[in-house]
């Protein structure tokens, strides 16, 4: 990115995964001054600091917001109230606060409270990961053409939103932005049940008395390594995005059991041509998303095509 930083100091609370990503591609692109970079475990801080990830390293959250212009929550949701409250009175006026956590709504409910009169409250998503998790972790080009999804509440400044905005762009991310209810209900299907359906169909492999663990390591093909892929994904990251986002996931699972109790009788019932007619149709899913240059052969969230630059490989 080519001219003035964005933002005089950025605080990073939380330093895995999304955290070292950007603090990464912040620096590359010159959209900051200056980072700061706070943790709850000295160990983490300093692997962040062997890696020169920052500036300035706290192990006092409150003390690293001190003087930030942007401070960006990247911890599992779960801690994001406790860490709300903690830097609280250190908040600079006029500063802008976000996260990058994959439930929106409990981190209105959570965090909204906490924020002081004067600090715009933007929640945030990259959509964009992997199952990694960690300092080592993190790298600069995570975000390029990516989406992120901001969920400003009502009455949020829209300047606010506008240089949030920039920010994830100077990332290499493209912004859409929603309410928080809808994002959770549409990352329920499409981000947090893929990865509990993940965790499930592994966890009943590794059940099974009659096949072995050998077995399943040696025999697995494609199609059970990526699940495998998503079931190595954090686990307290996971439980916390389960526990936060209760009530869409319930109903994704409720929709996805009564689906799967039709294929399970369709089979039972030699239907072949119901099970002839669901394939057909999500092949068909599959071929709009690399049409719409949603690539997803990389072993990682599909990136968005940006126009003109669609992948249609397959
Ligand atoms: N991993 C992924 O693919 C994606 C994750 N996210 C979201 O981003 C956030 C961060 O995820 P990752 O970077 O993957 O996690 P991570 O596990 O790699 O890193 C989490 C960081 O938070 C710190 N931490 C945990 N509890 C804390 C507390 N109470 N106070 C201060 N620091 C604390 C940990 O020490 C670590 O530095 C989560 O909310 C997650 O839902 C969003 C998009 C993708
Ligand atoms: O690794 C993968 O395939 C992911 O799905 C990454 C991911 C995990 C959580 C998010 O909220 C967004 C993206």
């Amino acid at each position: 990115m080519s001219g003035a930083p964005l933002f005089d100091r950025l605080a990073l609370i939380g330093i895995g995964l999304i955290g070292s990503s950007l603090a990464q591609a912040a620096r590359q692109r010159g959209l900051v001054k200056e980072i700061a970079i706070s943790t709850r475990s000295p160990e983490t801080l300093q692997r962040a600091e062997e890696l020169g990830l920052g500036d300035v390293y706290e192990l006092d959250a409150a003390t690293a917001v001190e003087g930030a212009d942007l401070v960006i929550l990247c911890v599992p949701v779960g801690a994001n109230e406790a860490v709300a409250k903690w830097i609280k009175p250190a908040l600079k006026p006029g500063a802008i606060l976000t996260d990058a956590g994959s439930t929106k709504g409990s981190v209105v409910d959570q965090v909204g409270p906490h924020v002081p009169d004067g600090v715009h409250f933007v929640p945030g998503h990259p959509i964009a990961g992997t199952e990694q998790s960690g300092p080592d972790a993190g790298f600069p080009t995570l975000f390029d053409e990516r989406w992120c999804i901001l969920t400003p509440p009502e009455g949020t400044d829209p300047a606010a939103v506008e240089k949030l905005t920039k920010f994830w762009e100077g990332c290499g991310s493209t912004v859409d932005i929603m309410d928080a209810k809808h994002h959770d209900l549409v990352l329920a299907i499409v981000s947090h049940l893929p990865h509990l359906i993940a965790y499930n169909i592994v966890g009943t492999a590794d059940d099974l008395e009659a096949v072995t663990k050998s077995e399943v390591i040696k025999y697995s093909a494609s199609g059970f390594r990526d699940f495998t892929r998503l079931a190595a994904s954090d686990p307290i990251m996971w439980r916390d995005v389960c526990l936060n986002n209760k009530d869409a996931i319930l109903e994704m699972l409720a929709r996805f059991s009564e689906d799967l109790s039709a294929l399970q009788r369709a089979i039972r019932w030699g239907d072949g041509e119901q099970l002839f007619d669901l394939f057909t149709r999500t092949r068909g899913i599959r071929r709009s998303i690399i049409e719409a240059g949603q690539e997803t052969d990389a072993p990682d969230f599909g990136r968005h095509g940006k126009p003109g630059s669609a992948n249609l490989a397959e």
